[in-house]
C-alpha cells in the first residue's frame, strides 16, 4: 500500500541513457582541468598504482595540460558548447523522436556533466523501472565501456529501489553498424573533390600493455577496419591517436603515418574515425586540424576528414534497430 501522503507513482516506463565520455563545462583551463582531474584520476583509464600515478597528475599533468588543451578546446568550440556534449544532445533528441512516447531518452557523460547518476535518477523519477544503458563506443575497451558501466552500476548501488538495467553489448561488427559507416564514407568521399591515394581508419589509441593484458580493444577495431574495407571495396589502413604519456601505445600511430605517407607517394588522404560515434576534440582538433598541417607539412597536397556518423539519419537509423534490439521484451516498438 502506498502511505498516504506519498507523492503519485507514475506507470512504469523504459529508459535508453546514452553515455559518452565527457568533455569540459567551458573551454577554459580551469573547466578542462577539472575535467582532466575526474577523468585521469579513473583507474580503468590509467592503470597505474594512484600513489606513483597522482603525484605525476597533480604536479605535472594538471599545471601544464588544462591550457594546452584549453587552447585545442577553444578551436572547436561550439554556440552549442562543447562538439561531443551538443552531438550527443542532438542524438538523444533524435532516438527520442524516433522512439515515440513507449521510451524515454537521455544521455550522460562518465566524467563531468551530466553526470550518469544524475540522469539516472531522472529516469527513475520520470517512472522507468527498466533502462538501457547505452556507452556509445561501438569497440569495447575497459577504458571506456566498462568504466561507464562500472560508474552506472555505482550510481545504483545507493538506490533503495533500483530499476532493473541491461548494457548495450560492443557493435564494432554489427552489420548495421557497418552499413552505416559504408554509406558515411562513401558520402563522404563523394562531397570531396579529390579521389584518395589512401583511406585512414583513425582509432583512439591504448597503450599497447592492455592488449597483452586481454581488452578485446584492439581486435574490436581491426575488425571494424577489416569489415568496413570490405564493404566499400576499398583498402583501408588502420591507425591509432591520441597517444598520451611515455609508455607504448597501439601502432601505427596516426600522425607518424600522416608524416610518412608523402614519402610514400600518396599526396592525397582521406581519413576518417569509425570508432567516434560523435566528432570531439579528437577528430576535429587532433586529426582535421593538426592531421592536416602535418600531412601537408611533409609534403600531402589534398587532405580531408571524413565526419563521424554523428547525428546524421543514417548514423540514427542504425542505432535505433541495435538500441530496439536491446529493448526486446521491454518493449514493442513499431
Ligand atoms: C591514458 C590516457 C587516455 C586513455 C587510455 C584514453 C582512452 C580513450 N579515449 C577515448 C575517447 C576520447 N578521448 C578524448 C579525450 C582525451 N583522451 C585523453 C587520454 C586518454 N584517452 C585525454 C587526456 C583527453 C582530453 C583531451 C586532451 O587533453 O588531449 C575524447 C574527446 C573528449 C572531448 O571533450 O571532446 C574522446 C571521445 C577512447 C575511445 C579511448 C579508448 C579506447
Ligand atoms: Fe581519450
Ligand atoms: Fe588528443
Amino acid at each position: 500500500m502506498i502511505p498516504a501522503g506519498h507523492p503519485p507513482i507514475p506507470p512504469a516506463k523504459v529508459g535508453v541513457l546514452l553515455i559518452n565520455l565527457g568533455t569540459p563545462d567551458g573551454a577554459d583551463a580551469r573547466a578542462v582541468k577539472r575535467y582532466l582531474g575526474e577523468f585521469l584520476s579513473d583507474r580503468r583509464v590509467v592503470e597505474i598504482p594512484q600513489i606513483v600515478w597522482q603525484p605525476i597528475l597533480r604536479g605535472i599533468i594538471l599545471t601544464t595540460r588544462p591550457k594546452k588543451s584549453a587552447h585545442a578546446y577553444s578551436q572547436v568550440w561550439t554556440d552549442a558548447g562543447s562538439p561531443l556534449a551538443a552531438i550527443t544532445a542532438q542524438q538523444s533528441a533524435a532516438l527520442q523522436g524516433a522512439f515515440g512516447d513507449g521510451v524515454i531518452v537521455d544521455w550522460a557523460m562518465r566524467y563531468g556533466n551530466p553526470a550518469i547518476a544524475d540522469r539516472i535518477a531522472a529516469l527513475k523519477s520520470q517512472g522507468c523501472e527498466r533502462i538501457l544503458l547505452a556507452p556509445l563506443y561501438p569497440q569495447y575497451c575497459a577504458a571506456t565501456t566498462a568504466t561507464a558501466n562500472d560508474k552506472a552500476f555505482a550510481a545504483l548501488a545507493a538506490m533503495r529501489w533500483q530499476p532493473a538495467v541491461r548494457t548495450l553489448p560492443p557493435y564494432h561488427d554489427d552489420p548495421l553498424y557497418i552499413d552505416a559507416l559504408r554509406q558515411s564514407v562513401e558520402a563522404g568521399l563523394q562531397a570531396i573533390d579529390f579521389e584518395p591515394d589512401i583511406l585512414l581508419a583513425s582509432f583512439h589509441g591504448m597503450p599497447q600493455r592492455t592488449l597483452e593484458l586481454g581488452d578485446p580493444y584492439h581486435c574490436h577495431c581491426r575488425k571494424t577496419a577489416r569489415l568496413l574495407g570490405a564493404a566499400l571495396g576499398r583498402e583501408l589502413r588502420v591507425t591509432f591517436q591520441s597517444r598520451f604519456g611515455r609508455a607504448k601505445w597501439l601502432e601505427p600511430a596516426t600522425d607518424t603515418t600522416l608524416e610518412a605517407l608523402p614519402g610514400e607517394g600518396k599526396r592525397k588522404v582521406a581519413i576518417v574515425a569509425p570508432g567516434f560515434s560523435a566528432d570531439c576534440l579528437e577528430t576535429l582538433e587532433e586529426l582535421s586540424i593538426r592531421g592536416r598541417e602535418s600531412f601537408e607539412g611533409a609534403g600531402g597536397t589534398h587532405f580531408a576528414y571524413l565526419p563521424c556518423l554523428n547525428s546524421s539519419d543514417v548514423g540514427m537509423a542504425m542505432l535505433r534497430s541495435i538500441l530496439s534490439r536491446e529493448l526486446a521484451g521491454w518493449v514493442s516498438l513499431p
